[in-house]
C-alpha cells in the first residue's frame, strides 16, 4: 500500500520536494509556484516570532514537564493572546503555528536546562529545518546533511489521514470551537506511545543497547513477555509503512556521513531488530522507528522527537480542520449501553 499528499507520491516528493513546498501543497492544494514558495517561507519567517507573553510563559514551564505538554500549552496560550478571528483567519494561524512551534520549543528547551534565552531569528531564509537545526545546537552554521535528514522526516511525518490525533482534531472543531482547540487536541492526542510518543519510546530502548548480544537479548525478553515493541505494527499498513525505507536511508547516510552525532552501530542494531521483529513477529516497522535513529544522529535530544512531529503534522492537522469546516457535521458516535436497566432509585439513608 503506497501513500500520496494530494495525488503526488511520498517517495517523489521525499526525493524531490522541500518540507515548505509540501506544507503548502497539504494547506492550499497545489504545488507552489517558485514565487509562491519564497512568499510562503517569508511568511513562515515571519511568523517565528516569539512574543514577550509567550516567552514568560516558557520561562516558567519546569524543566522536567514533557515538551509535548509544552507543545500543547504553545498552542492553547497563542489561542488566547492571538485568538483566531475575521482577519486573523484559520489560515493565518495554520501559517503562525507552522513558523513558531519550532523556535517555541528550542526558546524552552534552551532557557530550561541552561537557562539562555536564544533569537528565534536565524537567516531570513532558512527553511523550517535550517532554523531547527540551528536553534536546537545553538550554531549560525548547520549541516546540510542533517538539515536534509529533518527535512524529509517533516515531509514525511506531514499528512496521514484519519489517525489518532487528526481525528481528534476533527472531532474538536466539529463542534465550531475555535482551530487552536483543534490543535491542543490533536497534541495531546499525538503525545501518546501508540501515537506519536513512539519514537520517543523506540529510542529510550536503543539508548540502552550496546550491542547485537544485547539487543537479542531485549528482543528474546519483549517476545517471551508479549511485550509492544515501539516503533512496529501500524493500524492500517500490515505489510510495512511506505514511509519506513524513506527515512531508513537517513538514518544509514548519518550513521556513514555525519562525523559529531553519526553511530554506525545504532544503525547496525536497529536494522538487526528490524529483520528479527518482522521475520519472527511479521511486523514491520512504521515511521517512527528509524525516525528515532535518524534524530539521534542529527543531536536532537530525544525528548523533543514527538514535538518536532508537531512541527510537521500542524501541516495535516490544518488541512483536515479547513475540510471539517467546509462541509460541517457534528461528529458524535453513539454507543450501546450494556449496564443495568430499569433500576429503582434509593434514597441515600438506604444504601448499602
Ligand atoms: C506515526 C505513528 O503513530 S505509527 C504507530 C506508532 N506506534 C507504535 O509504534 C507502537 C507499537 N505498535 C502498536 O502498539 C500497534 O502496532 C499499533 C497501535 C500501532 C497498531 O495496533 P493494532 O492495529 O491494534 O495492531 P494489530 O491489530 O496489528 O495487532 C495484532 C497483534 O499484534 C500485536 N502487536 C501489534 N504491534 C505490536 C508491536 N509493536 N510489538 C509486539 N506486538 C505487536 C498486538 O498486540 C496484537 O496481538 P494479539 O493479537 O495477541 O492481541
Ligand atoms: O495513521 C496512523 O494511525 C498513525 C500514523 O502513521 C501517522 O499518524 O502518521
Amino acid at each position: 500500500m503506497g501513500l500520496n499528499y494530494r495525488g503526488y507520491d511520498i517517495v517523489d516528493l521525499a526525493k524531490n520536494s522541500t518540507f515548505e513546498d509540501v506544507a503548502y501543497l497539504i494547506l492550499f492544494g497545489k504545488l507552489p509556484t517558485s514565487k509562491q514558495l519564497e512568499e510562503f517561507l517569508d511568511q513562515i519567517v515571519k511568523a517565528r516570532y516569539l512574543p514577550a507573553q509567550l516567552k514568560e510563559i516558557l520561562e516558567r514551564i519546569p524543566v522536567d514537564v514533557h515538551p509535548m505538554d509544552m507543545m500543547r500549552t504553545v498552542s492553547s496560550f497563542l489561542g488566547l493572546i492571538e485568538p483566531e478571528t475575521k482577519e486573523n483567519d484559520q489560515y493565518e494561524v495554520a501559517i503562525r503555528l507552522l513558523g513558531i512551534f519550532g523556535p517555541a520549543m528550542a526558546y524552552w528547551y534552551h532557557f530550561a536546562h541552561s537557562g539562555v534565552r536564544i533569537n528565534e531569528q536565524t537567516g531570513n531564509k532558512d527553511t523550517i529545518a535550517c532554523n531547527l537545526v540551528k536553534l536546537l545546537h545553538l550554531s549560525q552554521t548547520a549541516d546540510p546533511i542533517i538539515v536534509r535528514a529533518v527535512d524529509v522526516s517533516l515531509i514525511l511525518y506531514a499528512e496521514h489521514d484519519f489517525n489518532a490525533s487528526t481525528f481528534a482534531a476533527r472531532v474538536t472543531v466539529s463542534t465550531l470551537a475555535d482551530f487552536y482547540s483543534g490543535i491542543t487536541s490533536a497534541i495531546g492526542t499525538l503525545r501518546g506511545p501508540l501515537h506519536g510518543g513512539a519514537n520517543e519510546a523506540v529510542m529510550q530502548y536503543l539508548q540502552n543497547l550496546h550491542s547485537i548480544e544485547e539487543a537479542n537479548a531485549f528482543l528474546n525478553e519483549s517476545f517471551k513477555s508479549k511485550k509492544l515493541i515501539m516503533g512496529f505494527g501500524h493500524r492500517v499498513y500490515k505489510n510495512g509503512d511506505p514511509r519506513s525505507d524513506i527515512i531508513k536511508e537517513y538514518s544509514k547516510l548519518l550513521s556513514e556521513k555525519q562525523p559529531k552525532f553519526g553511530k554506525k552501530l545504532l544503525y547496525q542494531i536497529s536494522e538487526h531488530i528490524e529483520t528479527r521483529v518482522v521475520n519472527e513477529k511479521k511486523k514491520f516497522p512504521n515511521l517512527d522507528f528509524y525516525s528515532a535513529s535518524t534524530y539521534h544522529q542529527c543531536g536532537v535530544p530525544t525528548e523533543l522527537f514527538t514535538p518536532i512531529f508537531v512541527m510537521s503534522r500542524i501541516t495535516g492537522w490544518a488541512a483536515h480542520i479547513f475540510e471539517q469546516r467546509a462541509n460541517n457535521k457534528l461528529i458524535r458516535p453513539t454507543s450501546n449501553y450494556i449496564g443495568p436497566q430499569k433500576l429503582s432509585f434509593v434514597p441515600l439513608n438506604q444504601r448499602l
